[in-house]
């Protein structure tokens, strides 16, 4: 089955799954209303032939009802086709949107997210993906209704003349095979376009950034920036404005292609009227004839190209929809145990991708249950890309990393998840309420409000969210308002830094009790005060349980049970703060050089 054909079935069956009574609808009218202007020729011609007859015309009522009739019902299928169009567009472009985003929640790795051709995918997806099937299937009937109308005015031509039938026929047929030519090559410009138009989005994005306006502003980098994104527009415009001109001037050909044959039909109908081979309805039939048929055949033509281009979007859609685990996940996987006894690297290499050069190169270590251990090391020595690996967001490229013996890839990520706790170096602030902002750390405590409180007071937080305007229901956003009931329309707040981080780290108190404690550069943001605080918080949550942490203050690790220093891709020291610090060696070097820092 070809590409286009596959995808035009996909979005069918869509349309069928959720909408199937607007669809059935949408057939029956496009059926009706493609019968109407064939009844109206007819019934013109009946009347034109009657009024001409040589006895005087007959009785009109009958076929002049029928016009009437005709007139309205054609107007009246037009207007509810249209509700039916809108309405099956928002029924399936919702449950697109939710198909889409489910299939992108599913995917268990973050390598797609850095994929920039799954990138373009993903935003034509999301921009043409939910309409893309209604807009499809409204192409399908279209297509079907100019060719019932071509059909019905072909067979009413061939009882006036056979070879005009033909002429206006084979006369179309050049704007068949250039409306496609043009379709193939917007195909190409949009592809084309694609990255200008994410790069234009990008520096757009930067410049009304709230995060951004500082540094824009204190570096003047605005001009530099703004310059950068209209280069991209720029681009981005000479591809399409070489396409307009294209489709211009052979649309303008066309134009000209079928008014000549429209002319010529004419001149031959009204000689033959005036030499008494066809009859004044004929005249009338053939007018309508012909200018139906060319529009039903440019119709035709340019819903195929429009299809062409609604296919390709939707391809995109399916692309993602369809796009297979960028990580093998295991058709049975194991259950996730509690941790018993450790978490093992053996041996690990990994990179990025293969042109990348190696993070990780043999790392083996064991980190014991119930043990704190600590990574330490130069900015880019691998630290958080261990992390992620224990979190499977990657998987090593040789080794193996094993969860008390059984190798992470033959279990269920989200399961292997639940039992993690932890706060990130690049930790999200989420434009949510304040308690939501910590609830999201465990979805069942997202209304759990004590708990959340109780998390808040662990990170030292409580005092700040519960002196915001609206407490816990104040929105931490800089750029939108809150819209609910409590808070009516006023702006959202946010708080420092240091505060943001604090929120960052209760969330991660709410996932308290969970095997496994990452903790990635948590305190980099907070103030000594804070940072003691916290750690101790941190020491109370570990207390037993098992954790790693991340941090370049070396004086926040040194009470760990294990400290690894990784150099070059492996772990070149491990042991004790005291033991590391009497052996000489990278670690002693770092630790005396803070230490230093803080003398001086
Ligand atoms: N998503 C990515 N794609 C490609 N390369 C990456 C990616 N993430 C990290 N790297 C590279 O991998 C190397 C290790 O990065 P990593 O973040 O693990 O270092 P780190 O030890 O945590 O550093 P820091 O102390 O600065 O946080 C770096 O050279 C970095 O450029």
């Amino acid at each position: 089955m070809t590409t286009g054909r596959r995808v035009a079935l996909a979005a069918w069956r869509l349309a069928w799954r959720f909408a199937a009574r607007t669809t059935i609808a949408q057939l029956v009218l496009t059926v009706l209303g493609a019968g109407a202007p064939v009844a109206v020729a007819w019934l013109t011609k009946i009347v034109f032939d009657q009024l001409s007859a040589p006895g005087g015309p007959a009785d009109l009522t009958g076929p002049i009802a029928g016009l009437v009739a005709a007139g309205i019902l054609t107007a009246l299928l037009a207007q509810v086709l249209r509700y039916l169009r809108a309405e099956q567009g928002r029924i399936v472009a919702l449950a697109a949107l939710d198909q889409l985003y489910a299939a992108v929640n599913r995917l268990v790795g973050l390598g797609r997210f850095e994929d920039p051709q799954f990138a373009d995918r993903l935003r034509f997806a999301r921009h043409a993906g939910g309409s893309g099937p209604a807009e499809i299937v409204a192409v399908s009937l279209n297509l079907l209704q100019q060719v019932l109308v071509t059909a019905g005015f072909v067979v009413s031509l061939v009882t006036v003349s056979p070879v005009l039938a033909v002429v206006v026929l084979v006369g179309a047929l050049p704007a068949v095979g250039a409306e496609f030519a043009l379709a193939r090559r917007r195909a190409e410009t949009m592809n084309t376009v694609g990255p200008h138009e994410r790069r234009e989005l990008f520096y757009g994005q930067l410049l009304s950034d709230v995060e951004a306006a500082t540094e824009v502003r204190l570096f003047g980098v605005g001009s530099f920036l703004r310059g950068r994104m209209l280069g991209e527009r720029r681009t981005a415009n000479r591809v399409e404005r070489a396409m307009d001109r294209r489709a211009l001037s052979t649309e303008a050909l066309l134009t000209m292609l079928s008014t000549g044959v429209a002319g010529g039909c004419l001149v031959w109908v009204v000689n033959a009227a005036a030499a008494g081979t066809v009859t004044v309805g004929d005249v009338a039939m053939l007018v309508a004839a012909v200018a139906a048929v060319q529009a039903a055949l440019l119709g035709v033509v340019r819903d195929l190209a429009g299809a062409h281009t609604q296919l390709l979007m939707f391809g995109h859609y399916l692309a993602v929809v369809e796009a297979e685990q960028d990580l093998p996940v295991p058709a049975r996987p194991r259950p996730v145990e509690p941790l018993r006894h450790g978490i093992e690297l053996r041996d690990v290499w990994f990179r990025y991708r293969e042109d990348l050069p190696w993070v990780l190169r043999g790392v083996t270590v064991t980190i014991p249950k119930g043990r704190a251990v600590a990574l330490a090391g130069y900015n880019g020595a691998g630290k958080s890309t261990i992390i992620k690996l224990l979190c499977r967001f990657y998987d090593p490229d040789r080794g193996e990393i094993l969860w008390d013996g059984v190798n992470l890839r033959d279990l269920d990520p989200a399961q292997l998840r639940a039992r993690i706790a932890g706060v990130f170096q690049d930790f999200v602030s989420y434009e949510l309420s304040a308690a939501e902002n910590i609830g999201i750390g465990d979805a069942e405590a997202l209304t759990d409000r004590p708990r959340i409180e109780a998390a808040a007071r662990d990170a030292g937080v409580h005092d700040i969210l519960s002196g915001l305007p609206h407490g816990y229901d104040t929105l931490l956003s800089r750029i939108y308002f809150a819209g609910d009931e409590l808070n009516g329309t006023t702006p959202g707040t946010t708080l420092s830094g240091g505060q943001w981080q604090r929120v960052a780290i209760a969330r991660s108190f709410l996932r308290g009790g969970r095997d496994l404690l990452i903790l990635d550069e948590p305190s980099a943001r907070l103030d000594a005060e804070a940072e003691h605080e916290i750690h101790q918080g941190f020491r109370r949550l570990r207390d037993g349980g098992t954790s790693l942490l991340v941090s370049h203050r070396l004086g926040t690790i040194r009470d760990a049970d294990l400290i690894l220093v990784l150099d070059g891709g492996t772990v070149a020291q491990a042991g004790r703060h005291d033991e590391l610090v009497e052996a000489g060696g990278l670690y002693a070097e770092l630790f005396s050089l803070q230490a230093a820092g803080y003398r001086d």
